[in-house]
């Protein structure tokens, strides 16, 4: 079973600030290829794991970072963008239904972890920075990027599986 980050028991979770200071990604030889730079940062330990992602990736292939931290003023902003444009598709859904199917793709503002600096959008890219197709764009919504979503290639949906 899947438990959204909008679930009651995630909210409940206390989040506590403990101090990690934000830093920028690329210093940890990370590749950031996000719009403006409030996104190049993250906490500490974040970046330390993401390194460490990435020094296990086979040659050639890097992590491409597309966003870490985001203001609560974008996070709200892409909540009610989603929220609208599912609503617009499914206009009967009632609102407990479509705040689920919301946060599916993106996370509620109480508990949103990219407002802390505690997560990343990210790709794989080649050498050169390009990043590989994985058979949708980056931050595709899950309409489009589920594993078994009409659109998804059949080789896309095998290795994801
Ligand atoms: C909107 C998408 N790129 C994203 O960041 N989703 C996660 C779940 C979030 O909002 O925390």
């Amino acid at each position: 079973m899947t438990v959204l980050l909008a679930d009651p028991q995630i909210a409940a979770i206390p989040a506590r600030e403990n101090g990690d200071p934000l830093v920028d990604v690329t210093s940890f030889g990370l590749l950031y290829t996000g719009d403006g730079d409030a996104g190049r940062y993250v906490r500490h330990a974040l970046a330390l794991r993401l390194a460490s992602a990435q020094a296990q990736l086979p040659g050639g292939i890097q992590l491409l970072i597309r966003e870490g931290h985001r203001s609560p003023e974008d996070q709200e902003g892409i909540f009610s963008r989603y929220s609208q444009s599912l609503r617009r598709e499914m206009p009967g859904l009632d609102e407990f239904s479509l705040r689920r199917l919301t946060s599916r793709f993106v996370s509620p503002i109480g508990v949103a972890p990219h407002v802390a600096g505690a997560a990343v959008d990210l790709t794989l890219a080649d050498a050169s920075g390009a990043p590989l197709w994985m058979g949708t764009p980056i931050d595709a919504t899950p309409e489009r990027a589920a594993t078994r979503a009409r659109s998804t290639p059949r080789t896309s949906a095998r290795t994801r599986a």
